[in-house]
């Protein structure tokens, strides 16, 4: 469906908000969540994101009021066709391998006419750590689709999807109601809600992260959100611009759905629930789009990551990927990921005598990676637009070859220290402090780039000793030129 035919696409602003919308006025309870009778004979239905326990801060839930309640269906049943490709438990060995190898795929051909695949059938993992059932893992998928969902919604009961859209939008009807969402832009559909995509631009590709478990929220400023807490005031004041808890995300970009509904009698209508990366279906005769109103905290809702405002090293030296997290679903040890989702958005590099560039790199961290559009700045080569990368835990990587080359020799440009505005490009990376597992259809794929190694194999010494007759031994009592004029540079 087009947007020009979803003129009923309004959003509410806010991440973390408690939230109350009616799609008919007056149809929200008043002072309380479940009365004897809901306005116009609607059903509430309570939808929980964390346990009744949870503290309050991180609470989440959600009450709906709704025609008939999503209770009423038949049994469900392992469905037929499976999709098969689906992984939520990643401790067993049946389908995931262990690998250490850096791994790169090119983009999935989106399925042509006459094959048709809709967003349940066009979605599979590539990897993950973890599993559903014991709440804490996290799993990568990516989809490749030509046609919308008809007559059928997906539950997923295992976690929440963070899905990034690399080709195509997605209109997206939740049980809070209608969000569009296209490549550039993300969107987060909690555990739980039952949603149906359709594909107005027809063949779709993009990405997916799911964390069991636990939710995504903005992550801290730390320092940058409270960089001017420490100055005397009169410099406070003056800074006072920047000393608020501004910059990365913020909370008002964040859009969540506005109540929509459908009252249509729809026998066969199936609802497809992921239930420890299984499929099962469940029929009933009505669409479960039928939420009238509601309220609560508990929401889907969707990002433009043009809104994210980068920050960066301004005088020398490469910043951490970290400093550019748009969303962090934490786990119990301070500072330590389940998974987080950083951009590399269009930006400034101003640092001066710095390799600008990533630099290279072994990370206990695990680090996915895709590319939303552009050529992304460790790769002049071979990662695309709708390709993917992963290395994981303590897997060196970096630059490649030309990459490398090219900075390096950019070294005795006059402008090598102005600033350069990386332009025209947009890649992210799912980065988890668990290791995952690979699914081996993953492995086995014909998207599979086997000569990815290639492009840091051509890396050549350019170690020069000073004395031009090429011996090294273990220790050298000369000081090293380069470091001795790159410091002459720094001021
Ligand atoms: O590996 C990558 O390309 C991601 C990355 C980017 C960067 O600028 C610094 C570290 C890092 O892991
Ligand atoms: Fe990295």
């Amino acid at each position: 469906m087009a947007t020009e035919q979803c003129p009923e696409l309004r959003y509410l602003s806010g991440l973390g908000n408690s939230f109350s919308s009616e799609a008919v006025p007056g149809s929200l309870p008043a002072g309380q969540n479940s009365p004897l009778e809901c306005p116009m004979g609607l059903y509430a239905e309570q939808l929980s994101g964390t346990s009744f326990t949870t503290p309050r801060a991180r609470n989440l839930r959600t009450w709906l009021y709704r025609i008939k309640p999503s209770v009423t269906h038949e049994p469900f049943h392992p469905r037929d066709p499976t999709n098969g490709r689906l992984v939520g438990d990643f401790d067993s060995r049946a389908t995931t391998v262990a690998t250490p190898t850096q791994l790169r795929w090119r983009p999935a051909q989106v399925p042509l006419h006459p094959t048709v695949v809709d967003f349940i059938d066009g979605l599979y993992t590539l990897c993950g750590a973890g599993s559903s059932f014991l709440r804490h893992g996290y799993a990568i998928h990516m989809y490749a689709a030509n046609k919308s969902m008809d007559g059928c919604a997906l539950c997923n009961a295992d976690g929440d999807f963070l899905i990034v859209p690399q080709q195509g939008r997605l209109l997206i009807t939740t049980e809070c109601g209608k969000m569009l969402v296209s490549p550039g832009e993300i969107v987060v559909v909690p555990q739980g809600f039952r949603f149906s995509v359709e594909l107005p631009d027809g063949p779709s590709r993009g990405y997916v992260s799911e964390i069991f478990g636990t939710h995504f929220q903005l992550p801290d400023l730390g320092p940058i959100g409270n960089s001017a807490a420490h100055m005397p005031l009169s410099i406070r004041r003056l800074f006072s611009c920047l000393s608020s808890a501004n910059g990365l995300a913020s909370p008002r970009d964040f859009l969540s759905p506005t109540a929509w509904f459908e009252q249509v009698h729809r026998p066969g209508y199936t609802i497809v629930q992921k239930y420890g990366g299984e499929l099962f279906t469940a029929t009933q005769d009505f669409s479960p789009f039928n939420v009238v109103a509601w309220h609560g905290n508990y929401v889907p809702y969707k990002y433009d990551l043009s809104r994210f405002c980068p920050f960066n090293t301004v005088l020398f030296d490469h910043a951490d990927p970290s400093v550019n997290t748009v969303l962090t679903a934490p786990t119990d040890k301070p500072g330590v990921a389940l998974l987080d989702f950083v951009i590399f958005p269009p930006r400034w590099l101003v640092a001066e005598n710095t390799f600008r560039p990533p630099y290279y790199h072994r990370n206990c961290m695990s680090e996915f990676m895709g590319l939303i559009y552009g050529v992304y700045e460790a790769k002049a080569d071979g990662f695309l637009p709708g390709g993917a990368s992963l290395h994981s835990c303590m897997t060196p990587h970096g630059p490649d070859t030309k990459t490398y080359e090219a900075t390096i020799n950019s070294r005795s440009d006059a402008n090598k220290n102005e600033p350069f505005r990386l332009s025209g490009t947009l890649a992210f990376m799912f980065e988890s402090s668990l290791i995952p597992r690979v699914c081996q259809w993953a492995l086995d794929s014909p998207c599979r780039d086997l000569d990815y190694y290639q492009c840091w194999i051509g890396l050549k010494s350019h170690f020069s000793h000073g004395n031009g007759n090429g011996a090294t031994t273990s220790s050298s009592s000369e000081p090293a030129a380069a470091a001795g004029s790159a410091d002459d540079e720094k001021e």
